[in-house]
């Protein structure tokens, strides 16, 4: 390192929510490659220690503590004359004084480490409190920062929320800045990428200087981190650009150019994947490390022959690879054959077990048993629903016998309208399709039979039947049932939920984009009305701007009718 050249490397790492010692691990496995990399600094994420987000978790002392102690002993190892590293910690620490408040106060900090010991600490000003974040619940936010020096260079730290408003870059900016460096905690949703682009270049164009936008990578609960790590030089080009939904470490050596601006030339520049493969990649990721994170040995599914069973069978393959996904076939007299071969053809086509194992033995004994208190009442829903609670049943027996967990297959458009069975098909630990909407579920099945992603460790090529494509959906509870006879047409349903949930928008102003009035209030009513059974289901990686859970939040008992 000399004054004019700085290389910083770039730490685009998967933490695990919690695991500090793993965590600490991961730094320092990521230290040792920047070192032998040339490396003078490493910059690593929001909240990496902790994993982020960490939730209550940073209001345990104990947790605190043991951060604490990971953070030192990091630091320590700085002493060694290698890289100095800047990372993201829950921090008691008052950032102006270095003492330790008496309230418990907690910052959300970029710690700089250097020389054997913790130089200085940046709190995050500006602390997210909607859609999915809720951090004005656990942190205390920082002043208005000025950069900090290291090795000779005036770093501008941001911490993620920092970055989405002019303010903090330019405080740093204004007090010398050189180049400016936000370390992120930002999920993946569909619109993500293009929005943190567009902001980065606004803070670049304001405070003409070059900017490094660090993100993590990996899953955790219903968010996926999609990394796709990027910098800028002043002149607003992209000068590096780290792969989306994988870890990497990547350098940048940064020089002043001519004009004595800092820029770097040397940076990885991989473009990240847009539209349909970045949906299903982030599928994918949601459910590989929610399952590897938890400790199974893989995913259960019951397969239908039907659409949403198969890609969420593809998803599976590719996750945690064929061999950790079982599949069940549950027939009941109202299964069509063909039903049955699309089924058989997926788990062959995706190289999964299929076990079949009929259910109406199950049926009848479940009748028989409940006719003295159902008399001679004429059949109905109630006895649709045992059929897919008993598949619900059949699902959780193997996964409690051999241990993988059951993947529920209900997609956004269901769970918003309430088409789904409690403790039936709603039964689960996870539901990859949770924030997809069917006719994205159509449009991820197309393009996965066409390619295979590219870090899915499924086979490659076509992974359904041209059937399961296009026939009707249907639940097969009752004899020639379509999805159809209960639920508009999905394209219309879809429409319409975009602008209520999506949207936010009120049935007057959705129905003026060309739907039915009538209908529109008929979606609302029932989407108002299913609450209860979203509350209830299984979670599922957020990919829309607007997911059923966090982001969304309404409540059950709702008097309301607007
Ligand atoms: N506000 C509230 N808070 C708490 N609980 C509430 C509630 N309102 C009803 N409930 C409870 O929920 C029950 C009704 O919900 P639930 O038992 O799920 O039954 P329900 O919603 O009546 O029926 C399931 C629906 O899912 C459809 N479907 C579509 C696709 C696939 C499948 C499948 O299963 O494979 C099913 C099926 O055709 C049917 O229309 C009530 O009997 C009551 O016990
Ligand atoms: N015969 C069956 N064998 C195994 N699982 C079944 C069977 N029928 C239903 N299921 C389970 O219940 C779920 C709910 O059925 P649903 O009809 O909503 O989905 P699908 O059949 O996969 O797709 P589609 O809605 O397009 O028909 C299925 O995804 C599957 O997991
Ligand atoms: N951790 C954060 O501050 C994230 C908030 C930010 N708006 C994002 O999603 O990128």
């Amino acid at each position: 390192m000399s004054e004019d050249r700085l290389a910083i490397a770039l730490a685009q790492l998967d933490p695990v929510v919690g695991d500090v010692d793993g965590n600490l691990q991961r730094l320092r496995d990521a230290r040792a490659q920047a070192t032998e990399e040339g490396a003078d600094v490493l910059i690593a994420t929001e909240l990496v220690i902790a994993g982020y987000p960490p939730e209550d978790l940073v209001r345990r002392a104990s947790f605190l503590d043991r951060v604490e102690d990971a953070v030192r002993a990091l630091a320590a190892d700085t002493g060694d004359g290698g890289p100095a590293v800047v990372l993201g910690a829950p921090w008691r620490e008052d950032p102006e004084t270095r003492k330790r408040a008496d309230d418990g106060r907690l910052y959300n900090v970029a710690l700089v480490l250097d020389g054997g010991e913790v130089k200085a600490v940046r709190a995050k000003w500006d602390l997210p409190n909607y859609g999915v974040f809720d951090e004005k619940r656990l942190f205390t936010p920082g002043a208005l920062p000025g950069p900090v020096q290291v090795r000779g260079v005036r770093l501008g730290l941001m911490v993620c929320e920092d970055m989405w408003t002019p303010d903090v870059a330019e405080s740093l900016q204004e007090n010398g800045a050189q180049i400016l460096v936000a370390i992120n905690g930002s999920p993946f949703d569909t619109g993500k990428p293009d929005i943190r682009l567009q902001l980065a270049l606004a803070r670049v164009s304001e405070c003409e200087l070059p900017l490094i936008y660090l993100n993590q990578v990996g899953g955790q609960d219903e968010l996926v981190f999609d990394g796709a790590s990027f910098a800028l030089d002043s002149g607003r080009n992209l000068v590096a650009q780290l792969p989306a939904f994988r870890e990497m470490l990547a350098v940048t050596t940064w020089q002043p150019d001519g004009e004595g601006d800092w820029t770097a030339t040397d940076g990885p520049r991989v473009a990240p994947p847009e539209g349909p493969e970045a949906v299903y990649r982030a599928l994918v990721l949601g459910l590989r490390d929610y399952v590897r994170k938890n400790g199974f040995p893989g995913a259960v599914v019951g397969l239908s022959g039907g659409i949403d069973s198969a890609l969420t069978a593809a998803v599976a393959a590719d996750a945690l690879g064929p061999d950790q996904l079982r599949c069940v076939l549950m027939p009941s007299p109202y299964t069509r054959a063909s039903s049955s071969e699309d089924a058989e053809e997926v788990a062959r086509l995706l190289g999964a077990r299929l076990d079949t194992l009929g259910i109406e033995p199950a049926m009848t004994a479940v009748q028989d048993m409940m006719a003295p208190v159902f008399d001679d009442l004429p059949a109905d829903t109630t006895e649709e629903n045992i059929q897919s609670r008993l598949r619900g049943l059949t699902l959780m027996a193997i996964s409690n016998k051999f241990g993988p967990m059951v993947l529920a297959t209900g997609n956004k458009s269901e769970l918003a309208v309430g088409y789904a069975t409690l403790y039936g098909d709603m039964c689960g630990g996870y539901n990859v399709l949770k924030d997809v909407y069917k006719t994205q579920v159509y449009e991820l099945a197309r393009w996965r039979n066409q390619q295979a992603p590219e870090d899915g460790l499924g086979p490659a090529g076509r992974v359904m039947p041209e059937r399961v494509l296009e026939k009707a959906p249907s639940a097969e509870l009752k004899p020639d049932q379509t999805d159809q006879d209960s639920l508009p047409p999905y394209g219309e349903l879809d429409a319409i939920l975009e602008g209520l949930v999506e949207d936010d928008q009120g049935v007057e102003t959705v129905a003026a984009r060309g739907h039915d009035a009538g209908l529109v209030r008929e979606v609302q009513r029932r989407l108002e009305g299913a609450e209860y059974k979203r509350r209830q289901g299984a979670p599922g990686a957020k990919v829309s701007r607007r997911q059923f859970g966090r982001d969304r939040r309404y409540p059950m008992t709702n008097g309301f009718r607007g």
